[in-house]
């Protein structure tokens, strides 16, 4: 892991970024138009990520469209963690949520395929790109709900558990968890720390050692997501939620937050 982190350490974004060309204004599918509406500003879409921005209320949505199962390619990742960074650059933007454009899935977690049969430049580039994720998102002083409107397992519960609040569909075949320890893998330490700071430690030493998948019903009941709705409900209800937490007086729900406050 340490030659890994090593040779990582070498890929700077705005290199992965240039080759990528992204933020093509018309990338993506057709399927997955920007549903603006007349008083949002602007959306931006790469070819896997779309960025919805309503100037009047200062929330974003940024929405997953990477068929089929939204897995956390290179590429994938590398678009996300622009369009994050993007938005925590716009002085504008308060609020963040994050949500899929496919039926049924949230995210699949990392591409299996990156992993498999790659060189270690590869393996060390794409490793940091799942770092510069979770620390764009869990380190965001905007506030991130995830709208999650689908199954997310392994790296794609991890998106979910780095966003200030999680609402879930209540759809009881949807399932969420860190299950690495099901697929023969340890869960990396910050993948843990993020789980314990969420759950507590006894709940989140039985989730990571048996690798468990919660149902919808049985994640609220943890505490791995918050909030259960009507799948038709997810992202209003997010949205609701999000005016609420931006009402805090003094923007006290981003300068409360311990992961980015160190008062
Ligand atoms: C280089 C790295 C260096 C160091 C790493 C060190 C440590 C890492 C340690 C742990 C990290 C783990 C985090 C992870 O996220 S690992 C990935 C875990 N995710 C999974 O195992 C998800 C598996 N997928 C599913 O459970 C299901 O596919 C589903 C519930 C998401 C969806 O089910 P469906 O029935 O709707 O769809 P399927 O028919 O199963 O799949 C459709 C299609 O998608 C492909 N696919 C699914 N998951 C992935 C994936 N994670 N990556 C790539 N591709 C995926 C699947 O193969 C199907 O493809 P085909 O249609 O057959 O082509």
């Amino acid at each position: 892991m340490a030659t890994l982190l090593k040779h990582s350490a070498k890929y700077a974004l705005s290199g992965r970024l240039a080759r990528l060309g992204v933020h093509s204004r018309h990338g993506g599918l057709q399927c997955l138009q920007p549903r603006l509406l007349p008083h949002q500003r602007s959306a931006s879409t790469s070819s896997k990520i779309l960025v919805e921005m309503d100037d009047s209320t200062g929330i974003a949505v940024l929405t997953m469209k990477n068929p089929p199962v939204n897995s956390l390619s290179l590429d994938f990742l590398t678009e996300f963690s622009i369009s994050l960074e993007k938005l925590e650059l716009d002085r504008g933007c308060r609020g963040v949520i994050l949500t899929s454009a496919l039926p049924k899935i949230f995210s699949a977690g990392l591409d299996i395929m990156e992993m498999y049969g790659k060189s270690p430049e590869h393996c060390g580039e794409f490793w940091k790109a799942v770092q510069e994720m979770w620390l764009r998102l869990y380190g965001s002083s905007m506030i991130t709900i995830a709208a999650i409107n689908g199954s997310s397992p392994a790296g794609g519960c991890l998106m979910a558990l780095a966003c200030d609040y999680r609402i879930m569909a209540e759809n009881p075949k949807y399932s969420i968890g860190l299950n690495e320890t099901q697929l023969g893998i340890v869960a990396p330490f910050w993948f843990k720390d993020t789980l314990v700071n969420t759950v507590g430690n006894r709940a989140a030493e039985l989730s990571l050692q048996l690798g468990l998948l919660y149902s919808a019903p049985d994640a609220l009941r943890t505490g791995l997501v918050d909030l259960l709705v009507p799948e038709d409900k997810v992202l209003s209800t997010a949205s609701q939620t999000m005016t609420q937490w931006l009402a805090i007086p003094g923007e006290n729900a981003i300068g409360s937050n311990p992961r980015v406050s160190s008062s």
